[in-house]
């Protein structure tokens, strides 16, 4: 087991690029799944323990897969016979391993997914997917921990309103619907930047997806997909996360390859806290000093302020000065990192669906344990600030959703290093 240890002080300063996003790779190498005829070749695919674990999902599917991850490419070949079974082993290490479910349903009538369970953030039932397929004509059946969907020829267009702007249900329904008899529309539909990649993945497939990006996406089924060319959009939270971690450190970070327009929250409330923003033509350059100002920052479905940035923000706002509260609203248990932050040195205190913070906290390096994927990125931005030394463990959470992390913030001028356990435990003694 891996450690990173960090000591605070430094500002960072000088460019770092961010990868290819993960939300968008995910649901994209399942909707590989839909082209019958070809193979698809997929670019800027982020070298990730998600990737891996979505790749093993489509192999054992039938999916023959030649990865490039010096190049960051993929090639997708998903023209046999699909199996129609995905197994626990997969979706428990990862919920988005449900996103199969569409595709597979769609070109096979009748699909097996292992149920995903709740996770670190909260129970994260899948109703509304079902609700779609349903709507589609399909059975819906559960046992042996398995969820099953079954139709009788194709799936049907329908009208499927969301009682939540829900990602994985659009995306879902999106990739069902892409080879449905008809028209299926969704409404209240999920507006985040990776719906739109997948949606213009699903065209270049020889699809027809009109709405994406807005409340209302209306989908033509065809009668068969092909293998496409695409290029995965840019992380807008691993951009997000280094743009906090300038500004934790009173840097000065350029980051290329950002879009801005995927982060206009983010970039709002960033600078509301004093913080520096401007674009320049290699992406965004941040530049920060202190005091920074708190501000209060409520969750919400895109373009609101993403829940995937809210540990990485609350590391920030622990810093700056007066009293700010956080609040989540689209999970229903992601606080876990508090307890971590806590010891610190934080004052930090929950209350409902919403976290107090009153700051400057004066942060002390200490050991803790990563409790999700931005828990793990958000107390390594808090050791970056706090006095002394900080060892975060359980780095399994973070290798899912960020290549290189330690390496990227290194290059920034942070005094940081990832050890195994043993060595760690070494570096402990003396
Ligand atoms: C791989 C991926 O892209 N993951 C992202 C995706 O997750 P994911 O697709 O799981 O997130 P959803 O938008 O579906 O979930 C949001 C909320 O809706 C609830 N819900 C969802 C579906 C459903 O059928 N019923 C239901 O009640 C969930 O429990 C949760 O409280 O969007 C989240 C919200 O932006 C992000 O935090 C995740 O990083
Ligand atoms: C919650 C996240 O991902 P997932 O939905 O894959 O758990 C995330 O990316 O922060």
């Amino acid at each position: 087991m891996d450690q990173i240890i960090v000591k605070g002080g430094q500002k960072l300063k000088g460019k770092v690029r961010v990868e290819g996003a993960k939300n968008a790779v995910l649901p994209i190498l399942a909707g590989a799944l839909l082209a019958s005829n070809g193979k698809s070749i997929l670019k800027e695919v982020p070298n990730l323990a998600d990737v891996y674990t979505i790749q093993e999902v489509l192999k054992s599917l039938n999916v023959s897969i030649d990865y490039f991850p010096e190049k960051n490419e993929m090639v997708i070949d998903a023209s046999q016979t699909l199996s129609s079974e995905a197994q626990f082993e997969y979706v428990r290490k990862m919920r988005a391993s449900i996103l199969v479910m569409g595709p597979v349903l769609a070109r096979n009538g009748f699909a097996r997914v292992a149920l995903p369970g709740g996770c670190a953030i909260g129970s994260r039932p899948i109703d509304q997917h079902l609700k779609g397929f349903e709507a589609m004509g399909s059975q819906i059946t559960f046992g042996n921990g398995f969820v099953e969907a079954k139709t009788t020829g194709r799936l049907r267009g329908a009208k499927i309103y969301l009682d939540f702007p829900s990602v994985g249900a659009t995306e879902n329904i999106m990739t069902a619907a892409a080879l449905a008899d008809g028209v299926t529309v969704i409404e209240n539909a999920a507006k985040e930047p990776e719906i739109v990649d997948l949606a213009n993945y699903i065209n270049e497939m020889g699809g027809r997806v009109v709405g994406a990006g807005t409340d209302t996406m209306r989908i033509e089924g065809v009668k068969e997909l092909n293998g496409a060319e695409h290029y995965i959009i840019p992380d807008r939270v691993e951009a997000g996360t280094f743009m906090v971690a300038a500004a934790i450190t009173e840097g000065d970070v350029i980051i290329e390859n950002a879009v801005p327009e995927h982060m206009a929250a983010l970039i709002s409330k960033l600078e509301e806290m004093g913080v520096d923003i401007q674009e320049v033509e290699e992406g965004l350059r941040i530049r920060a000093s202190r005091p920074l100002r708190s501000i209060d920052i409520k969750t919400m479905p895109h373009p609101g302020f993403p829940t995937d940035m809210q540990s990485q923000m609350m590391s920030l706002m622990l810093t700056a000065q007066g009293n700010g509260i956080l609040t989540e609203t689209v999970f229903e248990n992601r606080f876990m990192h508090v307890e971590e932050f806590r010891r610190m040195n934080a004052s930090v205190k929950i209350e409902g669906r919403s976290v107090i913070m009153e700051g400057p906290s004066k942060l002390q390096g200490a050991e803790v344990s990563a409790t999700d994927l931005r828990a793990a990125a958000a107390l390594i931005l808090a050791g970056l600030a706090a006095e002394g030394i900080t060892r975060v463990n359980k780095l399994y959470h973070l290798d899912r959703g960020y290549v290189n992390f330690h390496k990227k913030l290194a290059a920034l001028g942070a005094d940081i290093e990832r050890v195994t356990t043993e060595e760690a435990k070494v570096e402990q003694l003396v």
